[in-house]
């Protein structure tokens, strides 16, 4: 079996535990200086968070016989789109999203056992972008590769099968949605059989983040989560509440999922491979309301040997971006965060 992706990759770049352990949310009455960011978050571009009630982007039905072109369309113009009709049982949307719950409301000292260790992967603890910014974000983590369970029974020695089986669920059916996603953009793309031979049924390999957003004291000056691109090909998004919100020509748009929709991405790898013709949006998060707020984050990426390289399908395109292993790619990720399609453009 494949060793999973991150785990891997991270073991190279570990962070401090200054970098992992958040604070006690549950006792913070106003925002401390650490978590304050300077300028009131949603006053730098006069795009106004009360209007997070629809959003711009467009909602795609996956059984609408159009929506291969309806996908490329959107990946092209926003770098993702929300996705109605995809074929999750609420069911297992709602079991997942039950066992997030159940593990953030755990008190701090209880989590803590589960904490992410310095050169891990997996685990509780703050974004692991924390180090590229001087400021903490109102936010807590837990990430999962493949079983969660060597993590969750530190939590619940006796009783984590329950969580272990609702995760595997909705890992497996994000993983098959995933996958027929990546096939209509691989055809668009005309990415050969070759360079699909790694998708295949059932695969656990891939990450998935459970965000926890505490309820905030003063939520105009904090952050959930600083701007970031995904180390993903697509990154699908569970998340119900408003926040997101996704950079289009300078500007923050939020992007309030519509009712049993959900919200998928590109990431960096698409980008590359399709030589800057999808884009793999920057995106925050920012407490809209002292409410808080949860999403789950399902991260699909070739394995780490896999080599990256842009489909130049035109014969006056250039390639963009030099080939690179999803390996190396996460470790110039780990390390240059922002700057990394660039350090790799040609
Ligand atoms: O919480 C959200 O809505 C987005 C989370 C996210 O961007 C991530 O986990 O990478
Ligand atoms: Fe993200």
């Amino acid at each position: 079996m494949k060793m999973s992706t991150l785990n891997e990759a991270y073991q190279e770049h570990p962070l401090t535990l200054g970098d992992i352990i958040p604070i006690d949310f549950s006792s913070s009455f106003s925002l401390p200086d650490s978590h304050t960011w300077s300028q009131p978050i949603d006053d730098d571009d006069g795009f106004s968070l009360k209007d997070a009630g629809s959003s711009p982007m467009p909602t795609i039905d996956l059984m609408d016989p159009n929506a291969k072109k309806l996908i490329t369309l959107a990946c092209e113009k926003w770098g993702g789109f929300h996705l109605k009709n995809h074929g999750i049982p609420f069911a297992v949307i709602q079991g997942a999203e039950d066992e997030l719950q159940r593990l953030f409301s755990l008190p701090p000292p209880q989590k803590m056992k589960a904490l992410r260790s310095p050169g891990g992967a997996t685990g509780y603890g703050i974004p692991r972008i924390s180090p590229f910014f001087s400021k903490f974000m109102w936010h807590e983590g837990f990430t999962i590769i493949g079983s969660p369970s060597h993590d969750v029974k530190k939590l619940w020695p006796n009783d984590y099968q329950q969580f272990c089986d609702k995760m595997e669920n909705y890992q497996k059916e994000m993983n098959t949605l995933a996958e027929s996603l990546t096939e209509m953009v691989f055809d668009v793309l005309e990415i050969s059989e070759e360079k699909r031979k790694w998708m295949g049924a059932s695969d656990l390999r891939m990450a998935l983040q459970l965000n926890f957003y505490p309820s905030c004291p003063e939520p105009s000056r904090a952050m959930g989560l600083a701007p970031h691109t995904d180390t993903s090909i697509f990154t699908i998004v569970h998340v119900k509440e408003s926040g997101l919100q996704l950079m289009k020509e300078g500007k923050w748009i939020n992007v309030q999922p519509p009712p049993d929709t959900l919200l998928v991405h590109a990431g960096d790898f698409l980008h590359m491979m399709s030589n800057g013709r999808f884009c793999s949006p920057l995106h925050r998060v920012v407490p809209t309301v002292s409410k808080k707020r949860c999403s789950i984050a399902y991260f699909y990426s070739p394995p780490t040997d896999y080599v990256v390289s842009p489909s130049v399908t035109g014969d006056l395109d250039a390639a963009r971006f030099r080939d690179v292993t999803v390996m190396e790619y996460i470790g110039i990720k780990a390390e240059k965060f922002g700057e990394s399609l660039s350090v790799i453009s040609i």
